[in-house]
């Protein structure tokens, strides 16, 4: 008879590993003994620099690189440019050069910025890219990249990001809410709010189907279920909060978004279609709500 060994778990190495995403990836991988989990952060791996990059893939071997380093900051990438282009551009297409020369998969993440966010119904993998930003543009030159350099990739657009920690809308609203009477939230922007958990789980279904074989490579996109505004999240927010403390605020008080005076204008529509991801890799939307609800408990149990 023969003996059943154990299959070698996966190897996947996480850049940028203090993030919001990285985070929830690392911690949900270091659960499931098919990953080995290697997370990194800027000292161990600069994405910055090739020779950063060399050293920890010669270093790691890991069977995938998932990406998550970035300049995230929408208004101040209109300023800093050079910070902008350099991480979430030049970096990206460092590491697609080092990983296409060792045959290593990329799973990158980008995002909604990408579109200039017209079509209200949504946009798919397909429809025509048109940053509206710094930051978005940056990113659609950082995905080009990716795909000249290492085809064996996935580019996975995500929307709104929220999560226990790090810089988020959730955490910039309930730090509003405790110290404000009152709130603004702009009633038309359109999108679809999405943990860092919920991007983790994604993340680790799609590589296990593709470590075993699916060749599925390219672009995909996934949000949390049920299109929302600014206004609406932070209504439920405002709620979810609720449940555990009093709050300052007495009032959320919708308004268009161009009396935010933000630097750079939102997207209208961030909604993503997230069908391909689906009917290729069979995973689904989980609702945001849901989501929600779990990190606020998160949130106040560390307090
Ligand atoms: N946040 C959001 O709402 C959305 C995010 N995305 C994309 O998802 C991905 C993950 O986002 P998120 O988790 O929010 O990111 P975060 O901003 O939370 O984390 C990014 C991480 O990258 C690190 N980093 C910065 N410079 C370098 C470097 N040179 N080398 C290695 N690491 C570096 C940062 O470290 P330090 O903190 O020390 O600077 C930080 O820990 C990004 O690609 C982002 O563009 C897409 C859509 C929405
Ligand atoms: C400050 C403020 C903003 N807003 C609105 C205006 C604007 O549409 C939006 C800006 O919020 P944020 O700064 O969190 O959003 P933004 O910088 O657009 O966040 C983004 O991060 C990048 C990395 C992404 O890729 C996106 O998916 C998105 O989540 O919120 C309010 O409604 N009320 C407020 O008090």
């Amino acid at each position: 008879m023969t003996e059943w060994t154990q299959p070698a778990p996966i190897k996947v190495l996480v850049t940028g590993c203090h993030g919001q995403v990285a985070h929830e990836l690392v911690a949900l991988g270091r659960l499931d003994s098919h990953f080995e989990m290697i997370p990194l952060d800027v000292n161990a791996m600069d994405v910055c620099s090739p020779d950063s990059i060399s050293a920890a893939l010669d270093t790691y071997l890991p069977d995938f690189v998932v990406n998550t380093a970035a300049f995230n900051k929408v208004d101040a990438a209109e300023h800093e440019h050079e910070k902008s282009f350099a991480l979430n551009r030049n970096a990206v297409g460092e590491l697609a050069k080092a990983c296409g020369a060792l045959s290593i998969p990329v799973v990158h993440l980008s995002t909604d910025h990408l579109f200039d966010g017209h079509y209200a119904s949504g946009y798919s993998e397909e429809d025509e890219v048109s940053p509206l930003g710094v930051f978005g543009e940056s990113k659609r030159q950082g995905e080009e990249l990716l795909r000249q350099y290492q085809p064996r990739h996935i580019i996975l657009r995500v929307s709104w990001i929220f999560s226990a920690r790090g810089d988020n809308y959730l955490l910039r609203m309930l730090h509003k809410a405790r110290t404000d009477c009152a709130i603004e939230a702009a009633d038309d922007r359109r999108g679809c709010p999405t943990s860092a958990a919920d991007v983790g789980r994604v993340i680790l279904a799609m590589i296990k189907q593709l470590h075993s074989g699916a060749d599925s490579w390219g672009t995909y996109h996934y949000c949390g279920a049920e299109v929302t505004t600014r206004y609406r999240f932070t209504e439920a927010i405002l709620a979810g909060a609720r449940q555990y403390e009093a709050l300052k605020t007495e009032e959320l008080v919708p308004v268009p978004s161009k009396a935010l005076h933000v630097e750079v204008e939102r997207p209208a529509s961030s909604v993503l279609k997230c069908k391909k991801l689906l009917s290729t890799f069979g995973i689904r939307q989980r609702p945001w709500r849901n989501e929600l609800a779990a990190v606020l408990r998160e949130i106040y149990r560390k307090e």
